[in-house]
């Protein structure tokens, strides 16, 4: 198995204000530092609101943390007249790591299609940002048995045009939407079958070196009681993590699902 570093990415999604950030991020700085988390061995990173970006850079700069930060969307473009967007540039600017792409959240309630998620893929990439690029099937594909086909047709929608060299950045978020804040995960196997299969088809797409350089995080009601069944499977690098992330106490557990064994 290639040599791919897990990361372990908490999506606040629209929760914490920027001054409860700080107090999260401290807190999760402190959990892990007690913990004597190896950073080099788990990455670990937040996506909190926009709002709160700049108070997060500003406290992991100033307290030289290891944690990693990002967005959870970002525009297609880089400047210009498009209300309420931000540019990836801009988050760039501010030390981001990351950005989420087509969460499913954004699918559902702002309509975005694979050619847009497209489009924020590269625009991420063009900022020099990582795009955790977010797919995956809801509960009646699932029951039909099309979730391994509409979860690859969503990963090859959204990497259209992107190079090997580029992809190589990109994390591959694989969410089935009947497992995002409902309490239902999808079984270790689940997420492995899933998980396999899209290295799989990055392999088609690419190549076998590439495929092994792309990185596969499961989300959907991850925890600290769950995470390391999911994390032994061969495929999967890493967990994104929605409501167990905005305890800091609970989210370091998760990054520190290795002592956990
Ligand atoms: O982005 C994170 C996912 O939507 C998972 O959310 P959850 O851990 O609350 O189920």
């Amino acid at each position: 198995m290639a040599n791919r570093t897990p990361l372990m990415a908490g999506n606040w999604k629209m929760n914490l204000d920027h001054q409860q950030a700080i107090q999260t991020v401290q807190k999760l700085a402190w959990a892990l530092r007690d913990g004597k988390h190896d950073f080099g061995a788990v990455e670990v990173a937040v996506l909190p609101p926009f709002t709160d970006i700049r108070s997060v850079q500003t406290l992991v700069d100033a307290d030289k943390l290891e944690l990693k930060y990002g967005g959870q969307d970002c525009s297609a473009h880089v400047s210009g007249a498009y209300t309420g967007e931000t540019s990836p540039v801009f988050l760039a600017k501010l030390g981001a790591t990351y950005v989420a792409v087509g969460h499913s959240e954004r699918r559902q309630y702002h309509a975005e299609s694979d050619d847009l998620v497209n489009a924020k893929v590269k625009a991420a990439l063009g900022a020099g940002l990582a795009p955790i690029l977010c797919i995956g099937e809801d509960l009646e594909t699932r029951r039909a048995a099309a979730h391994v086909q509409h979860t690859l047709l969503q990963l090859e929608g959204g990497l259209l045009d992107v190079s090997a060299e580029q992809v190589r950045k990109v994390v591959v978020a694989y969410e089935p939407v009947w497992a995002i804040g409902t309490g239902e995960t999808a079984t270790p196997e689940d997420a492995q079958e899933m998980a396999e299969a899209i290295r799989a088809r990055l392999v088609e797409l690419y190549d076998e070196e590439t495929a092994q350089a792309v990185r596969v995080l499961y989300g959907g009601s991850v925890k600290s009681s769950n995470v390391a069944s999911i994390m032994a499977k061969p495929d999967v690098d890493g967990a994104l993590v929605g409501g167990a992330s905005l305890d800091p106490e609970e989210f370091a557990a998760i990054a520190r699902y290795k002592s956990h064994i």
